[in-house]
Protein backbone atom coordinates (compact mmCIF):
# COMPACT_ATOMS: atom_id res chain seq x y z
CA UNK A 1 0.00 0.00 0.00
CA UNK A 2 1.04 3.31 -0.92
CA UNK A 3 1.55 5.55 2.60
CA UNK A 4 2.68 8.91 1.00
CA UNK A 5 1.97 12.28 -1.43
CA UNK A 6 4.82 14.20 -2.43
CA UNK A 7 4.36 17.89 -2.50
CA UNK A 8 6.49 19.96 -4.84
CA UNK A 9 6.33 23.80 -3.94
CA UNK A 10 8.46 25.61 -6.83
CA UNK A 11 8.74 29.25 -5.28
CA UNK A 12 10.19 32.55 -6.40
CA UNK A 13 13.22 31.80 -3.97
CA UNK A 14 13.56 28.24 -3.79
CA UNK A 15 12.54 24.95 -4.88
CA UNK A 16 10.93 22.41 -2.18
CA UNK A 17 9.61 18.91 -1.93
CA UNK A 18 7.58 17.21 1.43
CA UNK A 19 6.71 14.53 1.79
CA UNK A 20 3.27 13.84 3.95
CA UNK A 21 1.82 10.79 5.20
CA UNK A 22 -1.78 10.14 5.80
CA UNK A 23 -2.08 11.68 9.15
CA UNK A 24 -0.86 15.14 7.09
CA UNK A 25 2.51 14.78 8.72
CA UNK A 26 5.76 15.84 6.91
CA UNK A 27 8.25 13.25 7.04
CA UNK A 28 10.79 14.50 5.02
CA UNK A 29 11.34 17.89 3.67
CA UNK A 30 13.93 18.57 0.85
CA UNK A 31 14.83 22.57 -0.19
CA UNK A 32 17.03 24.10 -2.86
CA UNK A 33 17.59 28.03 -3.39
CA UNK A 34 16.95 29.05 -6.89
CA UNK A 35 18.78 32.19 -7.17
CA UNK A 36 16.96 34.89 -9.44
CA UNK A 37 18.31 37.07 -12.12
CA UNK A 38 18.01 40.71 -12.39
CA UNK A 39 18.90 42.09 -16.00
CA UNK A 40 18.29 45.49 -15.60
CA UNK A 41 16.41 47.33 -12.74
CA UNK A 42 12.82 45.97 -12.96
CA UNK A 43 13.71 43.08 -14.43
CA UNK A 44 13.82 39.71 -13.03
CA UNK A 45 14.05 35.87 -14.15
CA UNK A 46 14.49 32.42 -13.19
CA UNK A 47 16.55 30.01 -15.80
CA UNK A 48 13.95 27.34 -16.75
CA UNK A 49 16.66 24.84 -16.39
CA UNK A 50 17.57 25.43 -13.24
CA UNK A 51 13.89 25.73 -11.70
CA UNK A 52 13.11 22.26 -13.16
CA UNK A 53 16.91 21.13 -12.53
CA UNK A 54 16.12 21.94 -8.57
CA UNK A 55 12.92 20.73 -8.03
CA UNK A 56 13.55 17.51 -9.08
CA UNK A 57 16.68 17.01 -7.41
CA UNK A 58 14.81 18.05 -3.96
CA UNK A 59 12.02 15.34 -5.25
CA UNK A 60 14.70 12.87 -5.12
CA UNK A 61 16.04 14.23 -1.97
CA UNK A 62 12.51 13.85 0.37
CA UNK A 63 12.15 10.38 -1.09
CA UNK A 64 15.76 9.20 0.07
CA UNK A 65 15.14 11.06 3.55
CA UNK A 66 12.80 9.25 4.32
CA UNK A 67 13.93 5.95 3.23
CA UNK A 68 10.78 5.88 0.54
CA UNK A 69 10.33 4.13 -2.15
CA UNK A 70 8.86 5.89 -5.66
CA UNK A 71 6.31 3.09 -5.26
CA UNK A 72 5.42 4.14 -1.88
CA UNK A 73 4.54 7.36 -3.37
CA UNK A 74 0.86 7.45 -4.26
CA UNK A 75 0.78 11.18 -5.88
CA UNK A 76 2.90 14.07 -6.06
CA UNK A 77 1.08 17.47 -5.97
CA UNK A 78 2.70 20.74 -7.47
CA UNK A 79 2.43 24.05 -6.44
CA UNK A 80 3.83 27.04 -7.41
CA UNK A 81 4.95 31.05 -7.71
CA UNK A 82 1.73 32.32 -9.72
CA UNK A 83 2.08 34.30 -12.78
CA UNK A 84 5.64 33.78 -13.95
CA UNK A 85 6.15 32.89 -17.59
CA UNK A 86 7.43 30.49 -19.43
CA UNK A 87 7.65 29.81 -23.35
CA UNK A 88 9.38 26.63 -24.64
CA UNK A 89 9.66 24.50 -27.86
CA UNK A 90 6.60 22.08 -27.43
CA UNK A 91 8.78 18.97 -29.07
CA UNK A 92 12.39 19.11 -27.57
CA UNK A 93 11.05 20.99 -24.05
CA UNK A 94 13.79 24.01 -25.12
CA UNK A 95 12.73 27.07 -23.40
CA UNK A 96 13.35 30.32 -26.23
CA UNK A 97 14.06 32.67 -23.06
CA UNK A 98 14.31 33.02 -19.42
CA UNK A 99 11.04 32.41 -17.25
CA UNK A 100 9.90 36.04 -16.35
CA UNK A 101 9.30 36.27 -12.78
CA UNK A 102 6.16 37.63 -11.46
CA UNK A 103 7.87 40.66 -9.84
CA UNK A 104 9.25 41.67 -12.78
CA UNK A 105 7.80 45.02 -14.11
CA UNK A 106 9.50 45.57 -17.32
CA UNK A 107 5.60 45.27 -19.23
CA UNK A 108 4.54 48.89 -17.20
CA UNK A 109 4.48 50.65 -20.26
CA UNK A 110 2.16 48.41 -21.89
CA UNK A 111 -0.25 48.13 -19.03
CA UNK A 112 -0.55 51.81 -19.50
CA UNK A 113 -1.17 51.87 -22.76
CA UNK A 114 -3.99 49.16 -22.70
CA UNK A 115 -5.22 51.44 -19.59
CA UNK A 116 -5.14 54.58 -21.78
CA UNK A 117 -7.27 52.67 -24.66
CA UNK A 118 -10.13 52.04 -21.74
CA UNK A 119 -9.28 48.14 -21.26
CA UNK A 120 -9.24 47.94 -17.89
CA UNK A 121 -12.90 47.12 -17.50
CA UNK A 122 -12.72 44.69 -19.90
CA UNK A 123 -10.29 42.80 -18.17
CA UNK A 124 -11.39 43.00 -14.72
CA UNK A 125 -14.63 42.00 -15.32
CA UNK A 126 -13.88 38.69 -17.21
CA UNK A 127 -10.08 37.78 -15.45
CA UNK A 128 -10.96 39.16 -11.68
CA UNK A 129 -7.25 40.97 -12.55
CA UNK A 130 -6.54 44.22 -12.95
CA UNK A 131 -3.68 45.91 -16.18
CA UNK A 132 -0.67 45.26 -13.65
CA UNK A 133 2.68 43.80 -15.21
CA UNK A 134 2.13 41.34 -12.26
CA UNK A 135 0.29 38.82 -14.24
CA UNK A 136 1.31 36.56 -17.21
CA UNK A 137 -0.58 37.85 -19.92
CA UNK A 138 1.46 41.25 -20.88
CA UNK A 139 5.02 39.02 -19.91
CA UNK A 140 3.75 36.62 -22.85
CA UNK A 141 3.11 39.13 -24.79
CA UNK A 142 6.79 40.79 -24.51
CA UNK A 143 8.49 37.34 -24.98
CA UNK A 144 6.67 37.07 -28.78
CA UNK A 145 7.76 40.88 -29.70
CA UNK A 146 10.98 40.34 -28.14
CA UNK A 147 12.10 36.86 -28.85
CA UNK A 148 13.53 36.55 -32.39
CA UNK A 149 11.15 33.72 -34.71
CA UNK A 150 8.99 33.29 -31.48
CA UNK A 151 6.04 35.02 -33.12
CA UNK A 152 5.92 33.00 -35.98
CA UNK A 153 6.80 29.91 -34.81
CA UNK A 154 4.08 30.60 -32.42
CA UNK A 155 1.71 30.82 -35.63
CA UNK A 156 3.12 27.69 -36.68
CA UNK A 157 1.98 25.86 -33.20
CA UNK A 158 5.63 25.07 -32.54
CA UNK A 159 5.62 26.80 -28.87
CA UNK A 160 4.16 26.23 -25.74
CA UNK A 161 3.40 28.88 -22.96
CA UNK A 162 2.87 27.80 -19.54
CA UNK A 163 3.24 29.55 -15.57
CA UNK A 164 5.42 26.87 -13.97
CA UNK A 165 3.09 24.38 -12.99
CA UNK A 166 2.65 23.42 -16.77
CA UNK A 167 6.11 23.69 -17.51
CA UNK A 168 7.04 21.05 -14.47
CA UNK A 169 3.52 18.46 -15.75
CA UNK A 170 5.20 19.25 -18.61
CA UNK A 171 9.04 17.63 -17.53
CA UNK A 172 7.10 15.11 -15.21
CA UNK A 173 5.38 13.54 -17.83
CA UNK A 174 8.38 13.44 -19.96
CA UNK A 175 6.92 16.33 -22.64
CA UNK A 176 3.55 14.03 -22.85
CA UNK A 177 1.45 17.08 -21.40
CA UNK A 178 1.12 20.70 -21.55
CA UNK A 179 -1.18 21.57 -19.05
CA UNK A 180 -2.57 24.06 -16.02
CA UNK A 181 -4.55 24.21 -13.50
CA UNK A 182 -7.80 26.85 -13.16
CA UNK A 183 -5.69 28.81 -10.16
CA UNK A 184 -3.19 29.05 -12.46
CA UNK A 185 -5.04 30.29 -15.11
CA UNK A 186 -6.29 33.02 -13.31
CA UNK A 187 -3.43 34.73 -13.16
CA UNK A 188 -3.16 35.04 -16.90
CA UNK A 189 -5.26 38.03 -17.76
CA UNK A 190 -6.41 35.81 -20.64
CA UNK A 191 -8.89 33.38 -18.79
CA UNK A 192 -12.45 34.18 -18.37
CA UNK A 193 -13.12 33.42 -14.83
CA UNK A 194 -17.09 33.17 -15.72
CA UNK A 195 -16.77 30.44 -18.79
CA UNK A 196 -13.84 28.80 -16.86
CA UNK A 197 -11.68 28.72 -20.86
CA UNK A 198 -9.10 31.01 -22.30
CA UNK A 199 -11.21 34.21 -23.53
CA UNK A 200 -10.67 34.72 -27.35
CA UNK A 201 -11.02 38.82 -27.59
CA UNK A 202 -8.49 39.02 -24.61
CA UNK A 203 -6.14 37.28 -26.53
CA UNK A 204 -6.74 39.34 -29.18
CA UNK A 205 -6.84 42.40 -27.49
CA UNK A 206 -3.09 41.02 -26.27
CA UNK A 207 -2.08 39.18 -29.47
CA UNK A 208 -1.25 36.15 -28.46
CA UNK A 209 -2.08 32.63 -30.80
CA UNK A 210 -4.14 30.00 -28.95
CA UNK A 211 -1.80 27.55 -30.19
CA UNK A 212 0.52 28.53 -27.47
CA UNK A 213 -1.94 27.95 -24.36
CA UNK A 214 -2.26 24.53 -22.27
CA UNK A 215 -5.22 22.84 -21.30
CA UNK A 216 -6.96 23.89 -18.54
CA UNK A 217 -7.91 20.90 -15.92
CA UNK A 218 -9.26 20.71 -12.38
CA UNK A 219 -6.36 20.78 -9.25
CA UNK A 220 -7.35 17.80 -8.42
CA UNK A 221 -7.08 14.96 -11.18
CA UNK A 222 -4.36 12.38 -12.55
CA UNK A 223 -2.71 14.57 -15.35
CA UNK A 224 -0.19 12.18 -16.31
CA UNK A 225 2.14 9.57 -15.01
CA UNK A 226 6.31 10.32 -14.24
CA UNK A 227 8.47 9.28 -17.25
CA UNK A 228 9.71 6.21 -16.08
CA UNK A 229 13.59 7.56 -16.41
CA UNK A 230 12.75 9.91 -13.32
CA UNK A 231 12.04 7.59 -10.57
CA UNK A 232 12.11 4.06 -12.08
CA UNK A 233 8.26 3.75 -11.23
CA UNK A 234 5.69 5.93 -12.72
CA UNK A 235 3.94 8.03 -10.21
CA UNK A 236 0.75 10.30 -10.90
CA UNK A 237 1.04 13.76 -11.10
CA UNK A 238 -2.56 14.65 -9.52
CA UNK A 239 -2.62 18.00 -8.32
CA UNK A 240 -1.86 21.41 -9.23
CA UNK A 241 -2.82 24.57 -7.39
CA UNK A 242 -0.96 28.32 -7.51
CA UNK A 243 0.44 28.60 -4.08
CA UNK A 244 -1.34 31.29 -2.72
CA UNK A 245 -4.68 28.63 -3.20
CA UNK A 246 -2.96 25.40 -1.86
CA UNK A 247 -2.18 27.23 1.34
CA UNK A 248 -5.59 28.49 1.26
CA UNK A 249 -6.83 24.74 0.64
CA UNK A 250 -4.18 23.71 3.04
CA UNK A 251 -5.40 25.65 6.01
CA UNK A 252 -9.21 24.16 5.22
CA UNK A 253 -10.84 27.93 4.04
CA UNK A 254 -13.47 25.10 2.35
CA UNK A 255 -16.51 27.24 2.98
CA UNK A 256 -17.58 30.74 2.00
CA UNK A 257 -16.04 33.73 4.57
CA UNK A 258 -12.97 31.49 5.61
CA UNK A 259 -9.19 33.48 5.19
CA UNK A 260 -6.03 32.59 5.20
CA UNK A 261 -2.97 35.45 5.45
CA UNK A 262 0.59 34.07 4.51
CA UNK A 263 2.95 36.28 6.08
CA UNK A 264 6.10 35.97 3.88
CA UNK A 265 8.43 38.47 2.02
CA UNK A 266 5.24 39.53 1.28
CA UNK A 267 1.50 38.84 2.76
CA UNK A 268 -1.56 37.24 0.19
CA UNK A 269 -4.79 37.16 2.31
CA UNK A 270 -7.31 35.08 0.17
CA UNK A 271 -10.78 34.71 1.22
CA UNK A 272 -13.23 32.08 -0.08
CA UNK A 273 -16.26 33.24 -1.76
CA UNK A 274 -18.08 29.96 -2.66
CA UNK A 275 -19.13 29.46 -6.08
CA UNK A 276 -19.58 32.76 -6.67
CA UNK A 277 -16.75 35.25 -8.52
CA UNK A 278 -17.19 38.39 -6.55
CA UNK A 279 -15.99 41.83 -7.94
CA UNK A 280 -14.26 43.99 -6.06
CA UNK A 281 -14.87 47.57 -5.03
CA UNK A 282 -11.57 48.08 -3.62
CA UNK A 283 -8.78 47.20 -6.27
CA UNK A 284 -8.81 43.86 -4.34
CA UNK A 285 -8.48 40.33 -7.23
CA UNK A 286 -11.28 37.74 -7.86
CA UNK A 287 -8.94 34.69 -8.52
CA UNK A 288 -10.44 30.73 -8.78
CA UNK A 289 -9.53 29.84 -5.36
CA UNK A 290 -9.56 25.69 -6.98
CA UNK A 291 -11.28 23.42 -9.19
CA UNK A 292 -12.79 20.19 -7.79
CA UNK A 293 -14.35 18.68 -10.56
CA UNK A 294 -15.13 21.06 -12.96
CA UNK A 295 -16.85 22.78 -9.87
CA UNK A 296 -14.76 26.27 -9.24
CA UNK A 297 -14.45 27.80 -5.66
CA UNK A 298 -13.60 31.13 -6.28
CA UNK A 299 -11.69 34.33 -3.75
CA UNK A 300 -11.36 37.37 -3.09
CA UNK A 301 -7.20 38.05 -3.04
CA UNK A 302 -5.37 41.20 -1.50
CA UNK A 303 -1.59 41.25 -2.11
CA UNK A 304 1.15 43.00 0.07
CA UNK A 305 4.33 43.48 -1.42
CA UNK A 306 6.35 44.18 1.20
CA UNK A 307 5.93 42.38 4.77
CA UNK A 308 8.90 40.81 6.03
CA UNK A 309 10.69 41.96 3.96
CA UNK A 310 10.92 45.10 6.25
CA UNK A 311 12.06 43.07 9.04
CA UNK A 312 14.77 41.96 6.27
CA UNK A 313 15.66 45.29 5.65
CA UNK A 314 16.08 45.74 9.44
CA UNK A 315 18.33 43.36 9.54
CA UNK A 316 20.14 44.17 6.00
CA UNK A 317 19.87 47.67 5.83
CA UNK A 318 19.88 48.96 9.50
CA UNK A 319 21.73 46.17 10.87
CA UNK A 320 19.40 46.41 14.17
CA UNK A 321 18.86 42.52 14.19
CA UNK A 322 21.40 39.42 13.06
CA UNK A 323 18.49 37.51 12.39
CA UNK A 324 14.34 38.27 11.07
CA UNK A 325 13.74 35.95 14.72
CA UNK A 326 15.25 38.73 17.21
CA UNK A 327 12.95 41.34 16.00
CA UNK A 328 9.96 39.65 18.19
CA UNK A 329 12.17 40.45 21.57
CA UNK A 330 13.14 44.36 20.22
CA UNK A 331 9.66 45.18 18.96
CA UNK A 332 8.41 43.56 22.73
CA UNK A 333 11.35 46.01 24.47
CA UNK A 334 9.03 48.82 23.93
CA UNK A 335 5.28 49.32 24.89
CA UNK A 336 4.07 51.22 21.84
CA UNK A 337 5.94 52.18 18.63
CA UNK A 338 5.89 55.79 20.38
CA UNK A 339 3.98 57.23 17.64
CA UNK A 340 6.24 56.48 14.46
CA UNK A 341 4.68 55.30 11.73
CA UNK A 342 6.42 52.96 8.75
CA UNK A 343 5.00 52.33 5.76
CA UNK A 344 7.74 50.08 3.67
CA UNK A 345 6.36 51.07 0.29
CA UNK A 346 9.71 49.77 -0.74
CA UNK A 347 8.38 48.94 -4.44
CA UNK A 348 5.06 51.20 -4.36
CA UNK A 349 2.30 50.01 -3.09
CA UNK A 350 0.02 47.14 -3.75
CA UNK A 351 -4.01 46.33 -2.87
CA UNK A 352 -5.48 47.78 -2.20
CA UNK A 353 -3.62 50.97 -3.52
CA UNK A 354 -1.95 49.63 -6.55
CA UNK A 355 0.79 52.56 -6.53
CA UNK A 356 3.86 51.59 -8.40
CA UNK A 357 5.33 55.53 -6.72
CA UNK A 358 4.86 55.30 -3.39
CA UNK A 359 8.26 54.68 -1.86
CA UNK A 360 8.89 53.67 1.94
CA UNK A 361 7.90 56.14 4.38
CA UNK A 362 8.85 56.96 8.47
CA UNK A 363 6.66 59.75 9.70
CA UNK A 364 6.61 60.59 13.79
CA UNK A 365 9.87 60.45 14.27
CA UNK A 366 11.58 61.99 17.25
CA UNK A 367 14.53 62.66 19.04
CA UNK A 368 13.74 59.56 21.50
CA UNK A 369 12.65 57.38 18.91
CA UNK A 370 14.79 54.57 19.20
CA UNK A 371 15.66 50.81 16.92
CA UNK A 372 13.10 48.85 19.18
CA UNK A 373 10.09 51.58 18.06
CA UNK A 374 11.21 51.19 14.14
CA UNK A 375 11.28 47.39 14.62
CA UNK A 376 7.75 47.43 16.76
CA UNK A 377 6.89 49.88 13.97
CA UNK A 378 7.88 47.50 10.91
CA UNK A 379 5.67 44.70 12.46
CA UNK A 380 2.33 46.89 12.68
CA UNK A 381 3.01 47.98 9.48
CA UNK A 382 2.32 44.49 8.52
CA UNK A 383 -0.66 44.45 10.43
CA UNK A 384 -2.27 47.35 8.85
CA UNK A 385 -1.32 46.52 5.52
CA UNK A 386 -3.31 42.90 5.99
CA UNK A 387 -5.89 44.99 8.19
CA UNK A 388 -6.74 47.06 5.17
CA UNK A 389 -6.68 44.21 2.83
CA UNK A 390 -9.17 42.34 5.12
CA UNK A 391 -11.39 45.01 6.00
CA UNK A 392 -11.43 45.97 1.79
CA UNK A 393 -12.50 42.24 1.70
CA UNK A 394 -15.46 42.44 4.28
CA UNK A 395 -16.85 45.72 2.02
CA UNK A 396 -16.75 43.59 -0.99
CA UNK A 397 -17.94 40.00 0.93
CA UNK A 398 -20.67 40.53 3.36
CA UNK A 399 -20.32 37.17 5.08
CA UNK A 400 -18.84 37.59 8.55
CA UNK A 401 -14.61 36.81 9.05
CA UNK A 402 -15.15 34.95 12.40
CA UNK A 403 -11.47 34.02 12.21
CA UNK A 404 -7.86 34.78 10.31
CA UNK A 405 -5.87 31.64 10.16
CA UNK A 406 -2.38 32.33 9.64
CA UNK A 407 1.08 30.75 7.96
CA UNK A 408 4.27 31.35 6.82
CA UNK A 409 7.18 32.66 8.57
CA UNK A 410 6.11 35.68 9.64
CA UNK A 411 3.14 33.56 11.53
CA UNK A 412 5.82 32.57 14.25
CA UNK A 413 5.90 36.36 15.77
CA UNK A 414 3.13 35.82 18.53
CA UNK A 415 3.88 39.74 19.05
CA UNK A 416 2.73 40.30 14.95
CA UNK A 417 0.02 37.75 15.71
CA UNK A 418 -1.49 39.79 19.08
CA UNK A 419 -1.37 43.04 16.73
CA UNK A 420 -3.26 41.30 13.78
CA UNK A 421 -5.90 39.83 16.15
CA UNK A 422 -5.88 43.91 17.98
CA UNK A 423 -6.04 45.20 14.55
CA UNK A 424 -8.86 43.31 13.12
CA UNK A 425 -10.92 42.73 16.00
CA UNK A 426 -10.96 38.76 15.24
CA UNK A 427 -9.28 35.72 16.62
CA UNK A 428 -6.38 34.91 14.51
CA UNK A 429 -5.30 31.27 14.57
CA UNK A 430 -2.09 29.60 14.14
CA UNK A 431 -2.07 25.88 12.80
CA UNK A 432 -0.31 23.02 14.05
CA UNK A 433 1.22 22.41 10.47
CA UNK A 434 2.53 25.66 8.88
CA UNK A 435 3.50 24.12 6.04
CA UNK A 436 0.18 25.00 4.43
CA UNK A 437 1.12 25.22 1.51
CA UNK A 438 2.66 22.16 0.45
CA UNK A 439 -0.06 20.81 2.49
CA UNK A 440 -2.60 22.03 0.05
CA UNK A 441 -0.91 20.85 -3.13
CA UNK A 442 -0.62 16.96 -1.31
CA UNK A 443 -4.41 16.96 0.17
CA UNK A 444 -5.30 17.87 -4.35
CA UNK A 445 -3.17 15.07 -5.32
CA UNK A 446 -4.22 12.58 -2.61
CA UNK A 447 -7.89 13.06 -3.20
CA UNK A 448 -7.50 12.41 -6.89
CA UNK A 449 -6.16 9.25 -6.23
CA UNK A 450 -7.98 8.65 -3.16
CA UNK A 451 -5.28 8.32 -0.78
CA UNK A 452 -7.46 10.53 1.15
CA UNK A 453 -11.18 10.34 0.86
CA UNK A 454 -12.90 13.96 0.68
CA UNK A 455 -12.82 17.42 2.22
CA UNK A 456 -14.09 15.82 5.77
CA UNK A 457 -10.28 14.90 5.75
CA UNK A 458 -9.24 17.98 4.79
CA UNK A 459 -10.77 19.62 8.04
CA UNK A 460 -9.83 16.75 9.85
CA UNK A 461 -5.92 16.91 9.16
CA UNK A 462 -6.31 20.74 10.24
CA UNK A 463 -5.49 21.81 13.65
CA UNK A 464 -5.43 24.35 15.70
CA UNK A 465 -2.22 25.25 17.79
CA UNK A 466 -2.38 28.95 19.17
CA UNK A 467 -5.48 31.54 18.90
CA UNK A 468 -4.94 34.95 19.67
CA UNK A 469 -7.92 36.79 20.76
CA UNK A 470 -8.32 40.69 19.83
CA UNK A 471 -7.72 42.92 23.55
CA UNK A 472 -8.10 46.52 21.63
CA UNK A 473 -10.66 48.40 22.09
CA UNK A 474 -13.04 49.71 18.66
CA UNK A 475 -12.09 53.23 18.70
CA UNK A 476 -8.61 52.67 19.86
CA UNK A 477 -7.98 50.18 16.55
CA UNK A 478 -10.12 53.40 14.37
CA UNK A 479 -8.16 55.69 15.65
CA UNK A 480 -4.61 53.46 14.99
CA UNK A 481 -5.98 52.70 11.43
CA UNK A 482 -6.65 56.51 10.37
CA UNK A 483 -3.02 57.20 11.62
CA UNK A 484 -1.70 54.62 9.52
CA UNK A 485 -3.76 55.56 6.32
CA UNK A 486 -2.51 59.53 6.82
CA UNK A 487 1.16 57.77 7.29
CA UNK A 488 -0.06 55.75 4.13
CA UNK A 489 -0.91 59.05 2.27
CA UNK A 490 2.59 61.01 2.51
CA UNK A 491 4.34 58.07 1.38
CA UNK A 492 2.47 57.99 -2.33
CA UNK A 493 3.69 59.39 -5.35
CA UNK A 494 6.81 59.72 -4.28
CA UNK A 495 9.10 58.29 -6.96
CA UNK A 496 9.51 60.77 -10.00
CA UNK A 497 9.23 58.15 -12.44
CA UNK A 498 9.27 53.88 -12.15
CA UNK A 499 12.05 52.28 -13.15
CA UNK A 500 11.03 50.09 -16.24
CA UNK A 501 12.52 48.62 -19.53
CA UNK A 502 10.86 49.06 -22.45
CA UNK A 503 7.99 48.17 -23.69
N1 LIG B 1 9.90 36.08 13.66
C1 LIG B 1 9.64 36.78 12.56
N2 LIG B 1 8.93 37.93 12.62
C2 LIG B 1 8.64 38.63 11.51
N3 LIG B 1 9.04 38.29 10.28
C3 LIG B 1 9.75 37.16 10.17
C4 LIG B 1 10.10 36.36 11.28
N4 LIG B 1 10.80 35.29 10.84
C5 LIG B 1 10.90 35.43 9.50
N5 LIG B 1 10.29 36.56 9.10
C6 LIG B 1 10.18 37.07 7.72
O1 LIG B 1 9.45 36.11 6.96
C7 LIG B 1 10.00 35.97 5.67
C8 LIG B 1 10.31 34.52 5.40
O2 LIG B 1 9.13 33.78 5.45
P1 LIG B 1 8.80 32.66 4.35
O3 LIG B 1 7.44 32.15 4.66
O4 LIG B 1 9.94 31.69 4.32
O5 LIG B 1 8.79 33.62 3.08
P2 LIG B 1 8.84 33.41 1.48
O6 LIG B 1 8.07 32.15 1.18
O7 LIG B 1 8.19 34.67 0.96
O8 LIG B 1 10.30 33.34 1.12
C9 LIG B 1 11.25 36.85 5.62
O9 LIG B 1 10.95 38.02 4.88
C10 LIG B 1 11.54 37.19 7.08
O10 LIG B 1 12.07 38.49 7.20
O1 LIG C 1 6.84 32.09 -4.25
P1 LIG C 1 6.12 32.94 -3.25
O2 LIG C 1 5.75 32.19 -2.00
O3 LIG C 1 6.86 34.23 -2.97
O4 LIG C 1 4.67 33.33 -3.89
C1 LIG C 1 4.58 34.10 -4.99
C2 LIG C 1 3.14 34.32 -5.40
O5 LIG C 1 2.53 33.17 -5.89
C3 LIG C 1 3.09 35.42 -6.43
O6 LIG C 1 1.79 35.69 -6.82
Amino acid sequence: MTRYVLALDQGTTSSRALLFDREGTVQALAQKEVPPHFPRPGWVEHDPGELWSTQIGVAQEALARAGARPADVAAIGITNQRETTLLWDRRTGEPLHRAIVWQDRRTAPLCAELRARGLEDTFRERTGLLLDPYFSGTKLRWLLDHVPGARERAERGELAFGTVDSWLVYQLTGGERHVTDATNASRTLLYNLHTGGWDDELLALLDIPRALLPEVRPSSEVYGHTAAHLFGHRIPVAGIAGDQQAATFGQACLTPGMAKNTYGTGCFLLLNTGEQAVPSGHRLLTTVAWDLGGRRTYALEGSVFVAGAAVGWLRDGLGLIREAGEVEALAASVPTSGGVYFVPAFVGLGAPYWDPYARGTLVGLTRGTTGAHLARAALEATAFQSAEVLLAMRQDHAAPLRELRVDGGGSRNALLMQMQADLLGVPVVRPRVTETTALGAALLAGLAVGFWEGPGDVTRLWQEERVFEPALPGDEREHRLARWRQAVERSRGWAEEEQDGEA
